[in-house]
């Protein structure tokens, strides 16, 4: 069964989101759809949807608070008001655009693991790392675990090559095959693969030994696209 998790980033509003939850929602149960499944999308866009909730909404990112004076975050109380029990951590436009540290990731990982959520935790090597090789990128991964409990049974990990993302430059089969066996000799959690996962290469990647599914950004916000791409993992 495949994991597959669509991020909106920056992308739909309020309305939108709502359509897209629901055409979602009638597919996966029309079709008896058994596939794992979470949308991560904007904070702003967040409801309680009112449809049986065949999969899973995150946030893309919190703060670790309950709640206090930490201008334009948001904490457990604002995610408790959606039921929230999920969040991505980690991902590497946090990292490389705004600027977290992996200490702070690691405080965030601490916090949303103490109170049982669902963690999608993030790595991946930027392009002038992964130029240096593979040891040199598997080095930089395992940095990217520093402050990280690796054994926290709600634990997903994505492995997103910086220079895959947004680019539409998937990284080779062979790449992906390298550095998921690696992690996974070390780290027995799911592991998702991420980075220009398109509908017509879904496939091909979830069946790579050692993927278990993909994290989605650009290919999944068009609601047909990603009804499209839980049509082609399906039976994984
Ligand atoms: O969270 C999703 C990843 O950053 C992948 O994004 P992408 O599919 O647009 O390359």
């Amino acid at each position: 069964m495949a994991i597959i998790a669509s991020n909106f980033k920056t992308n739909h509003t309020r309305k939108s989101t709502a359509l897209f939850v629901n055409e979602v929602n009638n597919y996966l149960k029309s079709n008896n759809i058994k596939n794992e499944v979470y949308v991560f999308p904007t904070a702003t866009s967040l409801d309680l949807f009112d449809t049986v909730p065949t999969f899973s909404i995150g946030v893309q990112n919190a703060y670790a608070t309950a709640n206090g004076s930490f201008t334009g975050e948001i904490g457990t109380t604002q995610l408790d008001e959606f039921e929230i029990k999920t969040i991505l951590i980690g991902h590497s436009e946090r990292r490389h655009i705004l600027g977290e540290s992996q200490n702070k990731i690691a405080k965030k990982y601490e916090f949303y693991k103490e109170l049982g959520y669902k963690i999608i935790y993030c790595i991946g090597e930027p392009l002038e790392v992964k130029n240096q090789g593979l040891i040199k990128t598997l080095e930089y991964i395992y940095e990217q675990f520093d402050g990280i409990d690796t054994n926290y049974e709600n634990l997903i990990l994505a492995y997103e090559p910086v220079w895959a993302i947004g680019t539409g430059v998937t990284a080779t089969n062979e790449d992906i095959e390298n550095i998921h066996n690696s992690i996974k000799e070390k780290i027995k959690k799911p592991l998702l693969y991420g980075g220009s996962v398109k509908v017509e290469n879904v496939r091909e990647i979830c069946q790579i030994p050692n993927v278990d599914g993909a994290l989605i950004g650009t290919a999944s916000w068009k609601t047909e696209d990603f009804i499209q791409i839980l049509e082609n993992t399906k039976d994984l």
